[in-house]
């Protein structure tokens, strides 16, 4: 384990989430539980629709479970938390195009009535750990979409966050970009000890970055299995992924899904 300590940073007890009611409703999430550890890395991957994100949406507080709790450092939580940041897919929807990246990045800070110098001090420090040091006067729209996304991840580490939670974050950059935008994360969880949480249809991207994989099946997504990955913090695009271990791990969780999917459409046929 690469985990710092074992203190149970977030924890997911027994959550259930059920969308509608009467006949229309729909069980997506089916008793839940995962502790996830201060400053650890962990992916929740399973198949389409299964219910990834409602998951996600569940432990962030942005949604109540229908049953069950989530609770962070102890302390159950009952909404949105300042502790707990979010990236989500879509760059395009989360920046403001009329603001310039500094304006876009410290709207949290302002919204907490952080002074505006120290509001400009943190902004130029976070650009600078995502790699964007001198666009502060940039528009998001001037970017790549690269940039763009690591836009969104500064505004949501300049509060300075216990755990960042990530939605599919690099589904809309190409492969290239993924893959740096992959090892700026693991490089920004290693060096602010921020516990992270990425919910990914890419299994080799959750194989590369993650301490445990989340393996949810479907129709109700319960957890299939969590599977460590026994990387150390130092990881390679090249090295890693040539490990035998990796090959092994991708094949396990994949073939984990596959089994999920196939039950999943068997219980619909029934
Ligand atoms: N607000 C909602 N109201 C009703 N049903 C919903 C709502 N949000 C999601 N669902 C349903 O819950 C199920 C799980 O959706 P969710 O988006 O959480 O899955 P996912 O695993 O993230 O999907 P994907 O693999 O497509 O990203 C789907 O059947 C979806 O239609």
């Amino acid at each position: 384990m690469t985990v710092q300590d074992t203190t149970h940073r977030l924890r997911v007890d027994g959550v259930s989430k059920s969308y509608g009611g009467g006949p229309e409703r729909v069980n997506v999430l089916a008793d839940i539980s995962v502790d996830i550890v201060d400053g650890e890395f962990v992916c929740i991957v399973g198949p389409s629709g299964a219910g990834k994100t409602t998951l996600l949406r569940c432990l962030t507080g942005l949604m109540p479970p229908t049953a069950g709790s989530i609770s962070l450092d102890g302390e159950r939580l009952r909404g949105p938390d300042a502790r707990i940041s979010i990236v989500f897919q879509d760059y395009t929807r989360s920046l403001f195009p009329w603001m310039t990246v500094s304006r876009n990045v410290e709207l949290p800070l302002q919204a907490r009535g952080v002074k505006r110098h120290v509001r400009r001090q943190q902004v130029t420090r976070v650009l600078n750990d995502v790699g964007l040091a001198g666009t502060e006067t940039k528009y998001p729209w001037q970017l790549s979409g690269g940039m763009q996304q690591r836009v969104a991840i500064a505004r949501a580490l300049v509060t300075g966050p216990e755990v960042l939670v990530m939605d599919e974050p690099f589904a809309s950059v190409d492969a290239q970009t993924r893959l740096e935008l992959e090892d700026l994360t693991l490089a920004l969880k290693r060096d602010q000890g921020v516990t992270v949480v990425v919910v990914t249809h890419d299994i080799d991207e959750a194989v590369y970055m993650s301490d445990r994989i989340v393996v949810l099946s479907k129709n109700p997504a319960t957890v299939q299995e969590i599977v460590s990955t026994h990387f150390g913090p130092e990881r390679d695009q090249f090295s890693t992924r040539e490990d035998p271990r990796f090959g092994e791990l991708r094949s396990h969780v994949l073939g984990l899904i596959r089994t999920a999917q196939l039950e999943a459409l068997e219980r619909l046929s029934q």
